[in-house]
């Protein structure tokens, strides 16, 4: 029997997780978030995705351990959470009429074996006044979610366009994650 463990404190992460149908634990992992910025955005968060993993794998090293990293990439600056208002508002300021591209990394460890792969996903923002972005941060969405908004919330005001995986925006590629567990051998409901 294979165990699965998803590392991560986000309840979306799990939630997506659960759309497969699979047995599997939650355990959070408390990494550095810290990167060297040399790398492109896909080897930051397939390397923040593996530190994750890496970290719970430590305490179970018989289990598949799957870490994920999400980061918001506009122009070339990587953004992640705001800390505050003020970096919200940057940050939206930067995403309005324009196209960013979001990554979202996975690893999923096991011993000293590891696989990692991204996906990367645009999304287009309608052109955005200032009252309507001083108005998405004071629904408090902003805090906990790369480049500041929430694609599954009240951020999908915001959103003109999407071109890729939609729940790899909120933390998850599903279908290439249950392409990766069927290889590994997990039990799939089809
Ligand atoms: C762009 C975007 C990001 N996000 C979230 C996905 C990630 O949870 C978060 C980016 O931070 P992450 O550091 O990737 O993840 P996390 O700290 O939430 O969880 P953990 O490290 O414990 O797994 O931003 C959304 O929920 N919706 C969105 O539209």
């Amino acid at each position: 029997m294979k165990t699965l463990i998803l590392a991560s404190s986000s309840p979306r992460r799990k939630e997506l997780l659960e759309n497969l149908q699979l047995t599997f634990e939650v355990s959070s992992s408390d990494v550095d978030e810290s990167y060297d910025p040399k790398l492109t955005p896909e080897e930051i968060v397939m390397e923040l995705a593996f530190r994750k993993a890496s970290f719970v794998s430590q305490k179970h090293p018989s289990a598949y351990v799957l870490g994920s990293d999400t980061v918001v990439v506009a122009g070339n600056e990587v953004l992640g959470k705001p800390q505050e208002k003020s970096d919200a508002f940057q940050m939206l300021k930067k995403l309005s009429g324009s196209t960013h591209s979001v990554y979202t990394g996975v690893a999923i460890t096991r011993e000293n074996e590891s696989i990692k792969f991204f996906e990367k996903t645009d999304v287009t923002f309608w052109e955005l006044t200032e009252d309507e972005i001083h108005g998405y941060i004071q629904t408090g969405e902003p805090f906990d979610k790369a480049g500041g908004y929430g694609i599954q919330g009240f951020g999908s005001m915001l959103v003109k366009e999407i071109k890729g995986d939609y729940f790899s925006v909120v933390g998850l590629p599903v279908s290439k994650t249950a392409r990766e567990l069927k290889k590994l051998g997990f039990d799939l409901p089809f």
